[in-house]
């Protein structure tokens, strides 16, 4: 099986390209992959189909097999791939994704992709949706209780469920310990992902990140997202921020004029191989 390794501010992915190669368990292939030993090494497998309704599809599978809605650095990565491998000539490339249809405007220098600017539509507020268990409508600055003390979490859906909660100091977060409890806290049936932040300034934010399904990654473009949501909603940001993560910077906005989250960053390529399955 042909792939090639990508990241997006460090969130790795193996990307494989599904007009060419047929997968016939691909849950299964993003646990053996992922393996940073006995594997490629990565934080799941991505998958590049055709679409009957957008110009690509993308499927992304967590480290643990589990398949997510939607992964934002996923899809800049994929917007450079198609481009690289001639696969289209259209800077502005639709995306059909399990939480709707994404747009990706790639941004150019003398022809090679420098980055990449993602509509990441609207986020979702409603606790049904995002799926919480709660009576309340949305969780906002909500309390909880974690490892017997109260925290007080922010829940929202980028297409995927995220719960942010706010910290004067991200590197002193135990994120083994924590992130896991968060993911697999009873409020949340789908389990989630989990942005601890820190304001640096109301433009200027910083999170590490608890993935669903793959753990600690060093970048998660819908959580970047989902946090500066939930950074305007506690009216600690502005619109734009900057967001610094463990392994690359995203630049983020909540429009006021269409309630899109717009998402810019890197995309890389890193090598391209070939993996014989055991
Ligand atoms: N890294 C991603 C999100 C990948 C999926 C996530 N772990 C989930 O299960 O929802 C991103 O960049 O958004």
């Amino acid at each position: 099986m042909k792939f090639t390794k990508m990241h997006g501010a460090g969130n790795d992915y193996v990307y494989v390209n599904g007009f060419v190669e047929t997968i016939e368990d691909p849950a299964s292939l993003s646990i053996a992959i992922s393996d940073r030993h006995f594997g490629i090494g990565a934080d799941g497998l991505v998958l590049i189909l055709p679409s009957e309704t957008s110009d690509f599809r993308m499927r992304i599978f967590n480290a643990d097999g589990s398949e997510a809605e939607m992964c934002g650095n996923a899809s800049r990565c994929i917007a450079k791939y198609v481009f690289d491998h001639g696969m289209t000539d259209k800077t502005s490339i639709t995306l059909e994704t399990l939480s709707g249809q994404k747009r990706l405007d790639l941004q150019l220098a003398e022809g090679i992709v420098t980055s990449v600017r993602v509509d990441m539509g609207e986020p979702i507020l409603s606790s049904k949706q995002i799926p919480v268990h709660s009576d309340e409508d949305e969780i906002i600055d909500f309390p909880i209780a974690l490892d017997g003390k109260k925290v007080n979490i922010t829940a929202l859906s980028m297409g995927n469920p995220h719960v942010i909660i706010f910290v004067d100091n991200v590197d002193e977060i135990d994120l083994p310990k924590v992130g896991p409890k968060v993911e697999h806290h009873p409020l949340f049936p789908k389990r989630t992902n989990t942005e601890f932040v820190q304001i640096l300034s109301p433009d200027h934010l910083k999170m590490r990140v608890w993935e669903r399904g793959s753990g600690e990654t060093l970048a998660c473009g819908t959580g970047a997202c989902a946090a500066t949501v939930a950074s305007i909603l506690n009216e600690k940001a502005e619109r734009r921020v900057t967001m610094e993560l463990k392994g690359g910077t995203l630049f983020i906005e909540w429009s006021e004029a269409d309630n899109h989250v717009y998402m810019t960053g890197p995309a890389t390529t890193v090598f391209e191989g070939e993996y014989f399955p055991a």
